[in-house]
């Protein structure tokens, strides 16, 4: 199948949609596409994803959203419950197994669970739980709700999931690839992606607005936000080719209060700038900060610092929406109660910040436009790559190098762009690789390390890279010697 950044033609769809919702028995649960429609229609409107984001954007409220998921139904239903007493939004995290479509292990993790009376699985099998099920989740919780993942080929999944009443999708062909997988190509996993956009654009030509939310954070280590910006926006136009109308960009928070502020403002601004140059107008744009992606203090207290932080930035940034983490960030999946520890943590700092916005500041004027200048150099050279095909030359450019994920599995990924923190904890560029960025920009990155190495007394190295990626753990933010 040649890629091409088309909507697919609806016959297309119906002939490839025969063969999905045959990778799995539960698949026969969707086979009429009107049934899942039939269903979104009784859902209230104050559970839809979509309408809840648009709303909070026009009123400039940041909404709180936690991860979670579990292997049984009644379980995940039991823990919900508890989330959203303390939430905006609801999650369903789904568990690795089903990510990789190894539902016959996720089957095992469900026996395993219901024998040990608790979750063997680091999430929800949704595919293997099927539609009566899942629907039983969206009927039983007050809050509207959204598939987590982190699925290369997530199509049957996604028709499951919309027939279950989840109104929001999370995931994208690059972002639910380069960090997650490692011998998946580009060319599938964006071709499964247009698929899993499609389905939603097909909801939204039945009349039911279903949000779409590309991965922000990536790998979540030491992201620049040029490499996370440019993802995001070829994930919405994708999307936006499909038919999807309701769009979440996001970003993982890197610590620094300059460049995390700059980063959801010139995120906004980019996606508006590149959707309407491609001739989209009447969709939504919200954006979604991720709190810090890395690796967290061990001691809880310390924890709920930078949960909070998090939050606050947040706020500040007039991101549409949060994603928490817990105080038990360090150790793994995080009980109930950590769970809504963190979320109450996040609630206080939104309320504290919500009278208050940051206020004019030229640093973030100066870090916006860099970034808007990166952003540009590394989509010109995608475009070209893709002869205008966005889709095209997104495959081509991680080919060559120009787009490149930090520290990713991916083997279609180069892996030799190198982050690391400025003197003041904003990510540069220690090492462009392939990654085309303007001679004057580069030299700015320069600069920005070696005053640092200057300050340290130390030679810019890759030790000081390792120092940053250990950094916050070690309750710091800039890897000091
Ligand atoms: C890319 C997402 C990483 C984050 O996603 C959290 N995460 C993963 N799976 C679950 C789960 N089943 N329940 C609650 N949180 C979960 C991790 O803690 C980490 O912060």
């Amino acid at each position: 199948m040649e890629l091409k950044n088309k909507k697919i033609a609806i016959d297309d769809f119906m002939s490839e949609r025969k063969d999905v919702l045959k990778t799995w028995v539960t698949g026969k649960d969707v086979t009429n596409f009107e049934d899942g429609v039939k269903y979104q229609s009784t859902i209230s409107a104050d559970k839809n994803f979509a309408k809840k984001l648009f709303e909070a954007d026009r009123d400039g409220i940041t909404l709180s959203q936690p991860r979670a998921g579990v292997a049984l139904i009644e379980e995940h239903i039991e823990l919900l419950k508890k989330l959203q007493v303390e939430c905006d939004l609801l999650p369903t995290t789904i568990d690795a197994y089903t990510r990789l479509n190894r539902y016959e292990e996720a089957a095992v993790g469900i026996q395993k669970s219901v024998e040990a009376g608790t979750s063997k699985l680091n999430g929800l099998p949704v595919v293997n739980h099927g539609v009566a099920a899942c629907r039983h989740i969206t009927e039983s919780l007050d809050k509207p709700l959204q598939i987590r993942h982190g699925t290369p080929d997530a199509r049957l999944l996604c028709e499951i999931s919309m027939a279950s009443g989840f109104t929001s999708y999370e995931g994208g062909g690059i972002s639910y690839n380069i960090p997650y997988a490692k011998r998946v190509t580009l060319e599938k996993s964006i071709r499964d992606w247009q698929y899993c956009d499609r389905v939603i654009g097909l909801y939204e030509e039945n009349g039911i607005r279903i949000n779409r939310e590309p991965f922000g954070p990536l790998t979540g280590t030491l992201i620049p936000p040029f490499i996370s910006h440019t993802v995001a926006i070829i994930e919405g136009l994708v999307a936006l080719e499909q038919g999807v109308k309701s769009i979440t960009v996001g970003y993982g928070q890197v610590g620094n209060l300059v460049q995390d502020i700059a980063a959801i403002r010139s995120l906004r601004e980019l996606s508006h700038e590149y959707f309407r140059a491609y001739g989209f107008e009447d969709y939504e744009l919200s954006t979604v900060f991720h709190q810090w992606m890395g690796g967290f203090p061990e001691d809880e207290s310390r924890a709920a610092a930078v949960i909070s932080w998090g939050a606050a930035v947040a706020g500040m940034s007039g991101a549409t929406k949060v994603i928490t983490k817990s105080p038990h960030e360090a150790f793994g999946i995080p009980t109930a109660e950590a769970n809504c520890q963190g979320l109450r943590a996040s609630n206080q700092m939104l309320n504290m910040m919500r009278d208050q916005k940051f206020p004019p500041c030229k640093d973030v004027d100066l870090e916006v436009e860099l970034i808007k200048r990166e952003v540009r150099a590394v989509m010109k050279k995608v475009l070209e790559l893709g002869n205008g095909d966005i889709a095209v030359g997104t495959v081509r450019a991680f080919e060559a190098g120009v787009l490149d994920i930090p520290f990713a599995p991916a083997m279609c990924n180069s892996g030799k762009m190198l982050p690391i923190r400025d003197n003041n904890g904003a990510i540069r560029v220690f090492d462009a690789g392939a990654v085309p960025l303007p001679d004057d920009v580069l030299t700015m990155h320069q600069d920005f390390v070696a005053e640092r190495a200057r300050v340290e007394g130390r030679e810019a190295s890759f030790q000081m890279i390792i120092d940053d990626i250990n950094a916050v753990s070690h309750s710091k933010l800039v890897g000091r010697p």
